[in-house]
């Protein structure tokens, strides 16, 4: 038997609005740049990783790993950004994907705290673009933790400062590494993607819209 439910902790990116899909293009146009052509498969890879550990991953699938000095990754890392930057200078509240209001809203009434855990420096940006970031009583991003996701440490420090247990928070994420992220807490997860992908998951909608707060409790209390 679950402990009484007390907190959801929200994944950012791809979860709560689609900017999952602009990380995708900038980094794709930055490995056309470096003659690095990836597919949508191997951005699932991407999806929760650091800005860095992203680099990384995409250079050593080109072989590329030893042709940079660190200040040239840097930059390479940068032009990335200003890429995606631009891209959600348009974000607005519109953005926020289908099912994502209610369920806050749900969340909101039952009395439960709310905590938002990305490794994205954007994460304030894009939070304040959709009018979200007073809604949540912690967000926790990058400049918090010292190890990005899979490690639990961002939805651990969440639960932490929402001053819950981890073991009664249901975790939301779209990326197989905060899946891992959120199982490595003790917490319950709930995936929003492909099944395959996020295999880890203890529930997995294909989309935000199907999300439904009564059967994730019901799910919670029953793991
Ligand atoms: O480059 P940023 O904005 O700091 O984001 C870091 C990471 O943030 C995560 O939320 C995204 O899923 C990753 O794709 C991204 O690389
Ligand atoms: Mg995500």
């Amino acid at each position: 038997m679950s402990k009484p439910l007390q907190a959801f902790i929200f994944d950012l990116d791809g979860v709560i609005t689609e900017s999952a899909e602009y990380h995708y293009l900038a980094w794709k146009a930055l490995g056309e740049d470096l003659n690095i052509p990836f597919t949508r498969e191997f951005n699932e890879e991407l999806k929760g990783v650091s800005r860095m550990d992203s680099l990384e991953k995409i250079l050593v699938l080109g072989g590329r790993q030893n042709d940079f000095t660190q200040e040239q990754k840097n930059s390479l890392a940068e032009k990335k950004n200003d890429h995606y930057c631009t891209l959600i200078q348009n974000i607005t509240p519109a953005d926020i994907l289908p099912g994502i209001e209610p369920l806050l809203a749900e969340i909101r009434a039952q009395g439960l705290k709310l905590g938002l855990a990305s490794v994205s420096k954007n994460a304030f940006t894009v939070m304040t673009s959709l009018g979200l970031k007073d809604e949540f009583d912690v967000i926790v991003d990058a400049a918090t933790i010292a190890k990005g996701k899979p490690d639990p440490e961002i939805f651990l420090t969440a639960a932490r400062l929402l001053g819950v247990e981890a073991s009664a928070c249901i975790g939301v994420e779209d990326a197989a590494a905060g899946v891992d992220s959120i199982k490595g807490a003790g917490m319950f997860a709930v995936g929003v993607g492909s099944a395959e992908s996020l295999a880890k998951a203890d529930l997995i909608y294909p989309n935000t819209s199907l999300l439904s707060y009564a059967e994730i409790v019901e799910k919670y209390q029953q793991a």
